[in-house]
Parts: structure tokens; sequence; C-alpha cells
């Protein structure tokens, strides 16, 4: 039995990114506007789109925080940006939505999302991914780390030194992989599982493109930065 071991540099670099990844939460006020009295589709649909917004000023500043990401050839980072912003909202967003919330607080999370003007085909999908995130019941560390992953996806489209941004994920698979025998180690396949869930993420992600052309019909309007990120 190969004895897993963390080294002082993996150890360094696994408490920069999960400091970042904890330092940015949904502002309170925000998430309490979720959470309070009855709301429009309208205005449901509007706080969102604030919060979608936020989440990508915070993505933002959380891959500056990523060793090695800063390095990478300026062009790259945006791509690698943009190819990931919808992916790491919707594991950002299940994180929040299995965070153990004061009870009936989820409830009313989830009701104030169906009621967005968001349609049930991409509901439905959304909610069972988030459901399968909570079930893994990851520490804060997989899961920045798991986010880390994401954003450093080699193949994203554009990104042109993807050697470069290969050997950058490589480097947080390996903590993300030893992380998970150390933390889970009744489950061999835990970290298997955990990647399992990059594709499901991916899925949800073409799910939220068809979404948008859907919403552009019907006249949703998004901010400059969605836009911008979004392409749309
Ligand atoms: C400051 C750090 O910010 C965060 O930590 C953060 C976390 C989660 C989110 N999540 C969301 O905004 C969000 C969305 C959906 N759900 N959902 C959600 C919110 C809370 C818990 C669980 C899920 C569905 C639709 N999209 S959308 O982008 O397609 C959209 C946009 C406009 C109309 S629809 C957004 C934001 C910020």
């Amino acid at each position: 039995k190969e004895k897993v071991e963390i080294t002082k540099e993996q150890q360094a670099l696994m408490k920069i990114i999960t400091d970042a990844y904890n330092r940015h939460q949904i502002p309170q006020d925000v998430a309490k506007k979720l959470l309070q009295d009855q709301y429009s589709a309208e205005e449901n649909f509007l706080l969102l789109t604030e919060m979608a917004t936020s989440q990508v000023q915070v993505l933002v500043e959380f891959t500056k925080n990523i060793p090695g990401f800063l390095s990478l050839d300026r062009e790259d980072q945006i791509a690698l940006l943009k190819g990931s912003a919808v992916e790491a909202m919707f594991l950002r967003s299940a994180q929040v939505f299995s965070r153990k919330m004061p009870s009936g607080h989820t409830e009313v999370l989830e009701e104030r999302i169906r009621k967005s003007g968001i349609s049930e085909e991409f509901i439905t999908p959304m909610f069972n991914f988030y459901k399968s995130i909570g079930e893994l019941h990851m520490v804060q560390e997989e899961q920045a780390l798991l986010t880390t992953v994401t954003i450093l996806t080699p193949d994203r489209p554009y990104v042109k030194d993807q050697q470069a941004v290969e050997r950058l994920q490589e480097t947080m698979l390996d903590v993300l992989r030893k992380l998970c025998v150390l933390q889970h180690p009744q489950e061999p396949q835990y970290f298997a599982r955990l990647l399992g869930r990059l594709t499901e993420l991916r899925t949800l992600s073409h799910y939220h493109t068809e979404m948008l052309a859907s919403w552009r019909m019907n006249d949703h309007k998004f901010t400059p930065l969605l836009c911008e990120i979004w392409d749309v």
C-alpha cells in the first residue's frame, strides 16, 4: 500500500488556494435578498444576474491567486477565464446550495431559483448536479482545488499554449488526488468520483448556453460583464 504524503510545497500551495477560495463568498446582503419575502420572476432573475455577476468578479480575483496562473500567456489567461466561468459558477453554486444553511433556507433558495424564469429543462439537471455535489461532502480544500482544476482545463477554446496549462493542472490534480486519499481513506474511488463531476459540469454549461439563447429571445437583460464573459 503506497504511503500517500503531501509535501511541504503542496501544503503551501493548497493553503494559498483554499484561503483565496474562502475569501470570497456571496455578499451577505445579496444572499439575504434571495431569502427575503416574495419576489416576482423578474426580480428573482435580476437577483441571479447580480449574483452571477459578482461570482465572475470573484472568479477573476481567485484565479490571480492560483500559483503560476499569472505567468501564463495573457490571452490564454482570458481564454481560461471565459472557458471556465459558467462551470466555476455552478460548482460554487452547488457548494453554496449544499452548505449547511439554516433550516428552510435551502428550500426558499431553491424556490427562488425555480421561480426566476429559467425553464424546467435546465432547472432539473442543475439541481441534480447540486445534489450530486452535496453527496460528496467535499472539504473546503477539495472544493477550492476542484475549482482550480476546472479553471486550468487545457482544451478550452482559443488556448494557445495548452502544455503550459496542462503542467499547472497536473500539479493541482496531484495535490487533489493525495488529499482525496487522505480525507476519504475508505473510499479509494473518491478522487475518480470527483473528476466525474467535472463531466457533469460540462454538460450543465452546454445547457447554460442554450438557456442564454432562450433568455435573449424573451428579452432578458444581462450585465456587461456577463455579456462579455458569456459571449452574448
Ligand atoms: C461573491 C461570490 O459569489 C458566489 O459565491 C456565488 C455563488 C453562487 C452564485 N450562483 C448564482 O448566481 C446562481 C445562478 C443560478 N443559480 N444560482 C445559485 C445561487 C445560489 C445557490 C445556488 C445556485 C441559476 C442561474 N444562473 S445564471 O448564471 O444562469 C443566470 C444569471 C442571470 C439569470 S440566470 C445563476 C452566484 C454567486
